[in-house]
């Protein structure tokens, strides 16, 4: 035999056998072993950045604070209290049956992530007791608590665009009520623990012989990726980062639900969640600090940040990448 047909030439075009299979491990621990010796590199050379903390540990950027000043909707002023009236008559099945078929008909424009937020700067949201601040500020003041607090940079970057969708304003919507504020499922009961329950009387589902049923058109368990929220920023935002961005589930699930109030606060549907949204719940709870009680934090100097954020957003959606949004 040929000295050639003895030893290892790769197996292009042979199927896969055990012997490739081998080498494949040999492959990968050598890889393992040189992440290793780089890591080890780094902590030498002082140039290691600080370990990564999981999703799951406590928010510490807030431990100082008193959260009992946050979302006292009984207080608030007339302009919250009128915005969730007008959301709360108007967000019916029919109406968001229109508006997703709307959203799957166009494109609106096309834009980086930072323009798309430059653009959002002048929008002050009407549902918001806590902030009367720009939506760019309240973008990095959430992406820099997630930053403090150490966790991952695609959760930073989840707090740098969760309430892009509020970019809708400018499109298609008919007020800030089809944009902003919670949601809540449609198609079934309105639940009393979504904020100002009795300002649903005036939605016409509220007399729907179906709708008004607990379960309404849904079956227990049914996964909320099956269940219609209220339309607005989340829901619209979330379909274009699952598009175009390498955003891991749990950060899509953090834009999709993190104004699902009701249920990741007050425990509120849990009868039409399976197994997937019982982690996703897990992962928007583990948000939701960063959204709401960074509000009180120092306004950040956007100049001095977008370097940083420009970098982020390279990485988990493409260098200067355009969104069609
Ligand atoms: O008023 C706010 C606001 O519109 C937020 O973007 C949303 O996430 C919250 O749920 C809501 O309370
Ligand atoms: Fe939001």
């Amino acid at each position: 035999m040929a000295p050639g047909a003895i030893f290892e030439q790769p197996n292009i075009a042979e199927p896969f056998n055990k012997r490739d299979g081998l080498a494949l491990e040999v492959t990968s621990d050598a890889i393992d072993d040189v992440n290793v010796l780089r890591a080890t590199l780094k902590v030498k050379n002082g140039t290691a950045t600080q370990c990564e903390k999981d999703i799951y540990d406590a928010s510490q950027f807030d431990s100082e604070k008193d959260k009992t000043q946050f979302r006292q909707y009984a207080e608030a002023c007339d302009r919250v209290k009128n915005f969730y009236r007008e959301q709360h008559e108007k967000q019916t099945v029919a109406y968001n049956l229109k508006a997703r078929n709307q959203f799957h008909s166009k494109t609106r424009a096309e834009m980086t992530i930072w323009e798309a937020m430059e653009k959002l700067n002048t929008l002050i949201d009407e549902s918001d007791p806590d902030t009367s601040l720009s939506q760019i500020e309240h973008l990095l003041q959430s992406a820099e608590a997630i930053r403090r607090d150490g966790k991952p940079r695609w959760m930073q970057l989840t707090g740098l665009v969760h309430d892009l969708g509020k970019l809708l304003f400018f499109f298609d919507a008919q007020g800030q009520w089809d944009v902003v504020g919670d949601t809540f499922p449609v198609g079934c009961a309105f639940d009393c623990r979504i904020i100002y329950p009795d300002t649903f009387v005036g939605n016409p589902d509220s007399s729907n012989e179906i709708y008004s049923t607990e379960h309404g058109i849904y079956n227990p368990g049914c996964g909320m990726d099956n269940v219609m929220l209220s339309w607005g920023h989340d829901e619209y935002l979330y379909h274009i980062m699952k598009e175009q961005s390498t955003l891991p589930d749990e950060g899509l699930a953090m834009i999709r639900y993190h104004s699902f109030y009701p249920w990741h606060k007050e425990n509120a549907y849990r009868w039409m969640m399976n197994k997937k949204d019982e982690r996703m719940l897990e992962a928007v709870r583990a948000f939701n600090p960063y959204d709401l009680y960074s509000k009180s934090d120092e306004v950040p100097k956007v100049e001095d940040l977008k370097d940083y954020y420009v970098d982020l957003i390279d990485e988990f959606v493409g260098k200067d990448k355009k969104i069609k949004w």
